[in-house]
């Protein structure tokens, strides 16, 4: 049994380590984990309803400091769909999304594999995605046994079986325990003009294979949404789309629980996508309810914006809270623009996890009208997708009707405008490609679709026909020609090799979805027309010393008064680890120490919130005991309030002969922070207190180090906490004694 690589949060996982002894990698399991729902799941100081078990390790979400830290995860499937090219660094791009909550990791494929007659083999570039060959599979499905031990929860592993070498890839799935995939044989036909009476026969064969390992199965149905010139007119379609892929693999063996209907939204704004997309969300798990739902949010409005493909992954996830899905499908925000980047798989990981955590417990408020719009329309979609499938069948049965154009027709069924996908029954790759068995054919392999005439050699080998051969791969793993590189020039060792210097030297670049690739991301708003601003932008980054720049994102604030521009571009240098100066973390002293520090010797502070600034909560949480604050250590302190002179707070420090004087500083327009630290420090040092006080200041928009250049003896970032500040008063105090 292959041992899993232990890994600890604080190593980069060792891409060496993966590729070591791949040849011996066996599957931990095969099949899909669902998760585990917990009810009334109690965390923090709440008690959840639509939660599954959290995760032994993640990142929550930046705000859940508030909240103790917790990081509930909901009941659906994550998916983040990974897509470089190179798996090497997909792998970490995996852990990172697994950290975010992802356990559903889909890896797109290279373009065109669906035409590779065969299998592709060793560790080639792919584009747009990575080569599905066994090597890359066992690589990341050992490097995702690590990870899954690591955040503590199964990881399914997905690709696709669709294609020309369907049934070869199926088998080489079952074998290396991949735990999903997307089959269809009417994604070949349509998307990838695969003869259809090969694709359909393949898919016998391919699902019977995924069934024998428990291989969760996509539809490709989400394809006509993102082909259809108008996405919502093709939603009877898609029903019956689904429904022949979802009856077509129940009926050759696989389990409905296993079947995933991929549903996309149709619309999205500025069309009213809520009331245009919910009737049809309604109307497919009302046909389609013993099966699973994959829902996926929508990809064919999304431009360059991440923004507003955000905004639309948040209404897709309402339809799905409201409705269901078994799997959250997440697409990067930036599919619009380029091939997914790290921090947007992360992103879009996030918002899917977000989005559930806050509507939690929403469906026993909240429930969809029995009458109206919502229930008319989700008849109406039924009874054309009824019809659709009695047009079909007049006009000959599937084949046909898909000569006849019957599908991607942008009519909403039975209204047709003509323009939907023909494809010859005896026409596309791998026609007349058929050949029927003969009356004595016999396989000796697993999971083998159709008659197999094993009796005639053992007839108690008719329900294991391996057994003939001593075991197939399926039992016997060791029987699996492993192949590790074919191409000398084009293989993961030479890529490593290249990239050993930010592994092994300590040289820094940023990245954005391959390593050391340098990419930086600039946003810009630039006072000038779209146009103007874009070659702006550009002649900027080229002054900056930036590489290969290009806007990949435009969005008018007003056509003369600017545009905001999001530019890419290269890093052409590198930085040594090891040349950073990085100032210690500041040291937290433990309670006891200031308590007896204070009770040495007496501290008197006066605070306040300095300028016009009213923001109160900030101070009052670094002073009062009652959120641990610099009180409960007695220290003495004096509150002036908010929107405190700078004047009045030196005052009432020389009053009081204060220690300390203390300003919470949170607007940060124009740098009016630093000015009014700049401030104190010059008028303490103007009524000759500044040698014998410590002032020191705080806020969500305080850099220390430039604090400290305003005059300031110490400050306070987001996230400080009345230990950080006493221990900066006691040092400091130390300090000043000592002179
Ligand atoms: C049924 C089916 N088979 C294969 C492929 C891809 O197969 P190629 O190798 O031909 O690109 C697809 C494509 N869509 C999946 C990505 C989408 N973002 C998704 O999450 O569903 C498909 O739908």
């Amino acid at each position: 049994m292959t041992e899993t690589i232990k890994l600890d949060k604080n190593k980069k996982l060792d891409i060496n380590e993966i590729l070591t002894d791949l040849e011996n990698y066996r599957p931990k399991r095969r099949g899909w984990v669902w998760r585990t729902p917990v009810p009334n799941y109690q965390l923090h100081k709440f008690e959840y309803h639509d939660m599954a078990e959290s995760l032994k390790q993640s990142v929550p979400l930046p705000s859940a400091k508030y909240f103790g830290n917790i990081d509930p995860q909901g009941t659906s499937s994550i998916t983040t769909e990974i897509a470089s090219g190179r798996f090497e660094d997909d792998i970490r791009r995996m852990r990172m999304a697994a950290w975010h909550g992802a356990d559903h990791i889909m890896v797109i494929r290279t373009a065109g594999q669906s035409h590779f007659e065969g299998l592709i083999e060793g560790t080639p570039q792919g584009i747009g995605g990575i080569p599905i060959t066994r090597k890359q599979v066992r690589a990341q499905r050992k490097a995702l046994d690590a990870i899954e031990e690591e955040v503590g929860r199964p990881i399914n592993y997905h690709s696709y079986v669709s294609g020309i070498a369907g049934p070869e890839v199926a088998v080489m799935f079952a074998e290396e325990g991949v735990n999903g995939a997307h089959q269809d044989p009417q994604y070949n036909v349509l998307y990838r003009n695969i003869n259809m009476v090969r694709s359909f026969i393949d898919a016998c064969e391919s699902k019977k294979v995924m069934a024998w390992a428990g291989i969760a199965q996509i539809d490709g149905a989400h394809n006509a949404n993102a082909t259809a010139r108008e996405a919502w007119k093709v939603m009877p379609e898609l029903m019956v789309q689904h429904a022949l892929n979802s009856v077509f693999s129940y009926k050759v063996g696989m389990a409905k629980s296993d079947i995933c209907l991929s549903t996309v939204p149709p619309t999205a704004p500025p069309a009213p996508s809520m009331f245009l997309d919910l009737p049809y969300a309604v109307a497919l798990r009302e046909f389609f309810s013993e099966y699973r739902m994959r829902a996926q949010q929508n990809t064919k409005y999304m431009e360059a914006s991440t923004r507003e493909a955000t905004v639309t992954h948040v209404l897709n996830l309402l339809i799905s809270k409201l409705t269901s899905a078994d799997i959250q499908s997440t697409i990067t925000p930036d599919e619009g623009r380029n091939v997914p980047w790290h921090i947007y798989n992360v992103e879009a990981c996030d918002t899917a996890k977000q989005v559930f955590q806050g509507l939690d417990g929403f469906n026993q408020m909240v429930e969809l009208k029995e009458d109206g719009p919502l229930r008319e329309q989700a008849r109406e979609i039924k009874e054309r997708s009824v019809l659709f499938l009695e047009g079909m069948i007049e006009a000959g049965g599937y084949f046909q009707s898909v000569e006849d154009a019957f599908f991607v027709d942008s009519g909403n069924y039975p209204e047709r405008n003509g323009d939907g996908i023909s494809r010859k029954i005896n026409g596309g790759v791998g026609a007349d490609t058929i050949y029927k068995r003969d009356e004595d054919y016999m396989a000796p392999v697993t999971a083998h679709f159709g008659y197999n005439n094993v009796a005639q050699y053992d007839e108690s080998a008719i329900d294991d026909p391996a057994k003939l051969i001593g075991g197939s791969t399926f039992e016997k793993p060791e029987k699996i020609i492993f192949i590790d590189e074919l191409d000398e020039n084009d293989n993961v060792n030479l890529r490593l090799e290249e990239t050993k210097e930010f592994r092994e030297e300590g040289l820094i670049k940023p990245e954005a979805e391959w390593q050391g690739d340098g990419t930086v991301l600039m946003t810009f708003m630039i006072p000038e027309s779209s146009r103007v601003a874009e070659f702006a932008a550009l002649e900027m980054g080229k002054k900056m010393g930036l590489e290969d720049c290009e806007v990949i994102n435009k969005e008018v604030m007003q056509a003369a008064e600017g545009t905001r521009i999001e530019m890419k571009g290269r890093m052409p240098f590198s930085i040594k680890k090891d040349s950073l100066i990085i100032p210690e973390e500041p040291v937290v002293m433990s309670d006891d120490e200031i308590r007896e520090d204070i009770k040495r010797k007496k501290m008197v502070i006066v605070a306040g919130t300095v300028g016009e600034d009213e923001h109160s909560v900030g101070l009052r949480e670094i002073i009062d005991i009652k959120h641990g604050g610099i009180e409960r250590f007695g220290i003495e302190v004096h509150y002036l309030g908010t929107s405190v002179p700078v004047e009045k707070l030196v005052d009432a420090a020389i009053e009081l002969n204060a220690d300390a004087m203390l300003a919470s500083t949170i607007i940060s327009h124009d740098d009016i922070h630093y000015k009014n630290m700049q401030r104190i420090n010059d008028l303490a040092i103007e009524k000759g207190i500044r040698e014998k006080i410590m002032i020191m200041a705080g806020g969500t928009q305080v850099i220390p180090e430039i604090a400290v250049k305003h005059g300031m003896d110490a400050a306070f970032g987001r996230g400080s906490n009345g230990s950080n500040v006493a221990t900066a008063l006691v040092e400091r105090r130390r300090e000043m004694e000592k002179k």
